[in-house]
C-alpha cells in the first residue's frame, strides 16, 4: 500500500495529453436551496446555491454566523435532505439516491471531521479509527495510517478510551478517522475548533499535506481566517448565497472580506427573517 510520500494515484491524476483539461470536481450543487420551518417560521438557510468543490483541493467555507455554513456542508456531505435542487459527489448524484444508497456512498467515500462529532466510548481510539474501514470490510492501509497517527501525535493515546482523552485529543482522533481510508472527499466542520493553536496548526498541515501529496480533497467549514489560509480557496457565504470566492487567501485578505460580510450581516436580511421568500 502506497504511503504518504509515494505519487498520486493514477486515478487522481489528469488525463494525460497535450492540454489536460481541469479535474472534474469532486462535489457540486447546482441551485440548491435548504429551506427549514413552514409559515412564518420558515427560514432559507441555502438560496439556490450553485458551487464546485475542486478535486485535488483544499476549499474553506466562511461567513457570518447563520449565513448556512453548515447547512451546505450538511447537505454537499449527503447528511441533510434538499428543498430543492442537486447534488453530485464525483459522479454520483446523491440526490437521486435513497437512503440506503446514500449511506453506501457515504460509509464508502466520504471522511467527516464534525466539531460534535462523537468517537464511541466503549473503543479505544485506535478502534474508534479504523472502525468505518472495519464496517465496510475494508483492510485499513497500515503505513498510511501510521503516518496519520505520528502527525496527529496520538500514538502514546491509541489503548486510550475517548473518557481518557482531553477534547483536543479527542479531536485528532476524529481527523484521524476520517483520514485513515482515505476517502474521495473530506468534510470539516471547525477541525480545530478544539485544539490550543499549536495542535490546529498541526492538523491543519496534515491536511493540506494531504492534499498537496494525494491528492486528498478537504472541504472545512471554519471561523478563523488563519485556518481558512490554508485552503486553496475560501468560499464566502452570506445571507444563504455564494458571495465571493478568494484563491490562494491570506489570513489577512480573509479577515479583511469577513469584516465587510459581519458589516452586511448585522442588520436582518430579507432571506433569514421568519417567513422571508
Ligand atoms: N434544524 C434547523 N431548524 C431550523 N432552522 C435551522 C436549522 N438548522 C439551521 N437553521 C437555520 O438556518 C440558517 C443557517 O444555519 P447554519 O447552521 O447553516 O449557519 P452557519 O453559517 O453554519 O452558522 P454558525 O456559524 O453560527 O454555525 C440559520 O438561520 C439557522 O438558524
Amino acid at each position: 500500500m502506497p504511503a504518504i510520500s509515494e505519487p498520486v494515484p493514477p486515478d487522481r491524476q489528469p488525463e494525460p495529453g497535450p492540454q489536460p483539461g481541469p479535474l472534474p470536481p469532486a462535489a457540486r450543487a447546482e441551485q440548491l436551496t435548504k429551506a427549514y420551518g413552514e409559515g412564518d417560521t420558515r427560514v432559507v438557510a441555502l438560496d439556490a446555491v450553485d458551487v464546485e468543490i475542486g478535486r485535488g483541493r483544499f476549499t474553506a467555507i466562511m461567513g457570518p454566523s447563520g449565513s448556512g455554513k453548515s447547512t451546505l456542508m450538511h447537505c454537499l456531505a449527503g447528511l441533510d435532505t434538499v428543498s430543492s435542487g442537486r447534488i453530485w459527489i464525483g459522479d454520483t448524484e446523491i440526490t437521486a439516491l435513497n437512503e440506503k444508497q446514500l449511506t453506501r456512498l457515504r460509509r464508502d467515500n466520504v471522511g467527516f471531521v464534525f466539531q460534535a462529532f462523537n468517537l464511541l466510548p466503549t473503543l479505544t481510539a485506535e478502534e474508534n479509527i479504523t472502525l468505518p474501514g472495519d464496517i465496510a470490510g475494508r483492510r485499513t492501509d497500515g503505513d498510511w495510517l501510521k503516518r496519520v497517527i505520528e502527525t496527529l501525535g496520538i500514538g502514546d493515546r491509541l489503548r486510550h478510551r475517548p473518557s481518557e482523552l482531553s477534547g483536543g485529543q479527542q479531536q485528532r482522533v476524529a481527523v484521524a478517522r476520517a483520514l485513515a481510508s482515505r476517502p474521495q472527499i473530506i468534510f470539516a466542520d471547525e477541525p480545530t475548533g478544539n485544539l490550543d493553536s499549536r495542535s490546529g496548526a498541526e492538523v491543519l498541515g496534515f491536511l493540506r499535506g494531504s492534499v498537496d501529496e494525494l491528492g486528498q480533497t478537504v472541504v472545512m467549514v471554519t471561523h478563523d481566517p488563519v485556518a481558512a489560509s490554508y485552503a486553496d480557496t475560501v468560499l464566502f457565504l452570506a445571507d444563504g448565497r455564494i458571495v465571493e470566492q478568494l484563491v490562494a487567501p491570506t489570513a489577512d485578505a480573509v479577515l479583511e472580506r469577513m469584516g465587510r460580510l459581519d458589516d452586511r450581516a448585522s442588520g436582518t436580511t430579507e432571506n433569514h427573517r421568519p417567513g422571508g421568500r
